[in-house]
């Protein structure tokens, strides 16, 4: 203890004059409890700096003009500390830290905000409520309430979620043991193959590369995605094990095209295997979707339901997130407790003391409430990896919307991106210090290096351990020093507990920048854009194969032009297309599936014109 206060003296500072927080650190040492004194309040330090021409904050979406000058950030290190002891808002149950001195918000912009947050207050009130929180669709929104069943609005709703918590806990239980096993010679399932896109992947595959243990029960691995190499390529690391492999199959919808594309392809390599994909097969999905009437059907071996009210992206806590989880020998009862105990703190109406608030309006300050800067995530610890992966679909689906609640055109959003430090030093930060100044971090501090015991000094007093805090701190130092601002998010260890409190942490932000935005965030309209594209492209190539069919049935075969396939299929406008659908077939040596008694398949020759492409002819 001495040695901290004595550390402080170096900065010209004692325990007398600095604020009233106990700086508790979940460590042996406690550093003393200071005493506020009215003179060295820092955030009361901001007063000094010309105020930020806020305009008045009107609850729609004028968001914070760009012209507002904000202060230049503060650089003095006594008044940094003093900020820094102020505003550090610390969960002492959950051990997790929330550092915002980096960013330089003044005292006025929050007093501005206030009206909008107390919306988002009470807009997340009324959404924990049962209130349709997503209009757009008419749903209700209700992840919160999956670790929290009292809250929900229906008592069959919190059977449901109490029933299905303890249908997985119980399922993944048998599986472990034994009592659940694949058909013979197989005794016991030893993988687990995961197939899943978007919000029925990034969660699971970000907790299982945080939490899973060394050496799991059940060893996962994902097909999240319609490329056919990709899914050769986990068949084929599959091998023989294929046999003793459960194979979970999730979709809210039950519809997506890449999630069932995975599923009839894995389920051809169970047939050439001699296996019976069903005794094999889960099913994680909307009752009564497709693909639950396809496992029902089929005969599955289990079938766990989603439910409408929980977003893909917000899926984590649902039988998305712990199935797989619990599959692996992760705590799930523990997550939930984690994210429950960070809803709760998400609840107080005061901003400094709501670390969701905290970092939503640092958001909106950062990036002037439009998306003007990007939000760079940098875990420095490996297995946090994949959360800038997780967090770029739960921030930007939710966040980067083209319409606001009353539809003004407002094209929202805030980009993420970012891997792990301090690997990514050796990759972007060069750009980060030096470059473009686009973009505030946020930083994923982890205080424990390795499990208790493990720890080895490779240098007299130095660890591993300590350079990678050491390049944290002095990443943060030198961005600040070039006026790069950053926030800090600090636990302990990664466990379930505090995987699950980052998770809600972040749903929260989420929801309230939404708010003071004035979004919808619980949507996502853009994506329904693509697919249709993407269908009326395959429609195209159908008609395509009918007219190079056509032409292939005839002695000689006609060669046709671009131009003659396009007017043959009534789409002169789509010739491009047509190029690349023809390009892209020849390309995988396709054979025309010769339609009618037109004699056996022939192969599409296409032949380019030495100097451009419109001369291909088939
Ligand atoms: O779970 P599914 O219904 O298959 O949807 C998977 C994903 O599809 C779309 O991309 C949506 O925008 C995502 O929010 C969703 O997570």
């Amino acid at each position: 203890m001495a040695s901290s206060i004595s550390g402080l003296s170096s900065l010209g500072l004692n325990a007398e004059n600095l604020t009233r927080k106990t700086l508790q650190f979940q460590t042996t040492t406690l550093l003393s409890p200071f005493r506020k004194s009215s003179r060295f309040c820092p955030h009361r330090v901001a007063r000094e700096v010309p105020p930020t021409t806020l305009s008045s904050l009107n609850p729609t979406n004028d968001a914070v003009p760009k012209s507002i000058k904000k202060p230049g950030i503060e650089k003095d290190p006594r008044e940094l500390w003093k900020r820094y002891v102020d505003w550090l808002y610390q969960h002492k149950e959950l051990g997790l830290y929330l550092d915002v001195s980096r960013v330089g918000f003044t005292d006025e912009f929050f007093q501005e905000m206030d009206p909008r947050l107390q919306k988002a207050f009470k807009d997340m009130e009324e959404l924990e409520k049962g209130a349709i929180a997503n209009p757009d669709e008419g749903r209700m929104v209700g992840h919160y309430w999956l670790r929290n069943p009292k809250l929900a609005p229906k008592s069959f709703l919190k059977l449901q979620i109490e029933n299905t918590l303890e249908q997985i806990c119980q399922f993944a239980d048998q599986v472990i043991s034994g009592k659940i096993k694949p058909p013979p010679p197989a005794d016991r399932f030893t993988q687990i193959l995961s197939i899943g896109i978007g919000g029925s992947a990034l969660g699971p595959q970000f907790v299982a590369e945080a939490l899973a243990p060394d050496n799991p029960p059940l060893k996962i691995r994902f097909i999240d995605n319609t490329d056919p190499a990709g899914i050769d390529h986990q068949i084929a690391q599959l091998g023989p094990e294929l046999a003793s492999t459960l194979v979970i199959v999730i979709s809210k919808s039950g519809g997506t095209p890449e999630t069932r594309n995975g599923l009839l392809e894995v389920q051809k390599a169970f047939r050439e295997a001699g296996l019976d994909f069903a005794k094999q097969g889960v099913a994680i999905t909307q009752e009564n979707s497709l693909l639950d009437n396809t496992a029902r059907i089929e005969g599955w071996l289990a079938r766990f339901p989603m439910f409408d009210w929980v977003g893909g992206r917000t899926s984590e806590m649902s039988s998305v997130g712990l199935l797989p989880a619990a599959l692996q020998g992760i705590d799930v009862k523990e997550m939930l407790a984690g994210a429950a105990l960070m809803d709760e703190a998400n609840r107080n109406l005061e901003a400094r003391n709501n670390p969701a608030a905290l970092l939503a309006l640092c958001w909106y300050w950062a990036s002037d409430g439009v998306g003007s800067k990007d939000m760079v995530v940098l875990p420095y610890k490996d297995s946090l990896l994949l959360f800038s992966r997780y967090l770029q679909q739960l921030v930007m689906e939710s966040i980067g919307k083209e319409f606001d609640l009353d539809g003004n055109r407002v094209n929202q959003g805030l980009t993420v991106y970012g891997n792990k430090g301090s690997t990514d030093q050796h990759a972007y930060i060069q750009q980060l210090r030096d470059g473009v100044h686009n973009f505030f971090v946020t930083f994923i501090e982890v205080l424990r290096d390795r499990p208790p015991g493990h720890d080895w000094e490779l240098e007299p007093g130095v660890t591993c351990g300590d350079y990678l805090f050491g390049f944290l701190q002095g990443t943060r130092s030198a961005l600040y020093s070039n006026e790069r601002e950053s926030i800090t998010v600090t636990v302990q260890e990664v466990t379930p507990r505090s995987v699950g409190a980052l998770v809600a942490l972040y749903e929260r932000a989420v929801g309230i920048y939404a708010s003071m935005v004035n979004i919808n965030a619980y949507h996502q309209p853009g994506v329904e854009a693509g697919k249709k594209a993407a269908g009326e492209i395959l429609a195209l190539q159908k008609r395509v194969l009918a007219v190079l069919n056509e032409a292939s049935c005839k002695e000689p075969v006609e060669p046709l032009t671009l131009e003659e396939i396009a007017d043959r299929c009534h789409s002169s406008g789509d010739i491009e297309m047509i190029y690349k659908i023809i390009a892209h077939m020849a390309a995988n040596d396709r054979a025309l599936i010769a339609e009618g008694s037109c004699g056996s398949p022939r192969s599409v020759k296409v032949f380019l014109g030495e100097c451009n492409v419109d001369e291909m002819y088939v």
